[in-house]
């Protein structure tokens, strides 16, 4: 069985201060009974490091938002992945939807990125996502194909060292979730296109995520599918009450309560 993760995205959300505070909370409500479900909470760059340290041992980990794709250089205002596995943390999300569309990051740059990723020993969270008029035009799956195969060019894998992250563009931040339905029929063709570059085993073992409007109240229909293994939460991850009723809700889906 593939361990459903729980992620959070901050985005340019808390301070260092506001990030250790969160911690403190989250830790308390958490408790120490959740080994059944792998919480990463990704904060901006500036916490990384004390909030990684804050959560050593806790069985909950660090992840960076983004990374590049050398390792030392003049590359003002990037961050290797070198520096990120030094905070301690685990994971980096690679090609959001908002770096792709507010900064202009390409498949070329997200593939740059997840291969030195790769090589570093941090695990990619890989995001891909149609836009409303990419939907509305009938090329959502087409576009996630593309992503998918531009974005993992040339990458092996013989262990499930990556993790994708379904996001539809329309669904990230404006109350409207796609349907367990639709997430559901999606996830199952990115495991199909998985299978198609890592073989079918490989795939099997890969954890695909949802993310867009994810709440407390709608995750335990995402994980009930058989091809979503956990869920990308921005806004509702920023309260540690919301994100640990997410956490519970997952695992009251998986395991039942
Ligand atoms: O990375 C997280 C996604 O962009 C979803 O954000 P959201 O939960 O605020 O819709």
């Amino acid at each position: 069985m593939r361990l459903p993760i729980i992620a959070a995205n901050w985005k340019m959300h808390k301070t260092v201060k506001d990030s250790l505070q969160f911690a403190e909370e989250f830790i308390e409500m958490l408790g120490e009974d959740h080994k059944g479900i792998e919480i990463v909470i990704c904060p901006p760059f500036t916490a990384l490091y004390l909030l990684g340290k804050r959560l050593r041992g806790t069985g909950i980990e660090a992840g960076a938002q983004d990374v590049f794709w050398e390792e030392w250089g003049a590359y003002t205002g990037e961050v290797s992945p070198g520096m990120i596995l030094e905070t301690g943390a685990k994971y980096v999300i690679i090609g959001h939807s908002e770096r792709r569309h507010i900064l202009g990051e390409g498949d070329t740059a997200v593939n740059r990125k997840v291969k030195r990723a790769l090589a570093s020993g941090l695990v990619p969270i890989m995001c891909v996502g149609e836009t409303l008029a990419e939907r509305e035009e009938g090329r959502a799956v087409s576009v996630v194909r593309r992503q998918l195969e531009e974005g993992l060019k040339g990458v092996e894998l013989l262990r499930p060292h990556l993790v994708i992250a379904y996001e539809p563009v329309w669904a990230i931040g404006t109350g409207v979730n796609a349907s367990p339905q639709d997430a559901q029929e999606m996830s199952r063709l990115i495991r199909d296109e998985l299978g198609g570059l890592f073989g079918v085993e490989v795939a099997q073992e890969m954890r695909i995520l949802y993310g867009g409007s994810v709440n407390p109240g709608n995750i335990g229909g995402f994980v009930a599918q058989p091809d979503i293994d956990g869920a990308l939460v921005g806004g509702a991850s920023l309260e540690a009450r919301s994100l640990a009723d997410i956490v519970k809700q997952t695992e009251e889906s998986v395991y039942g309560s």
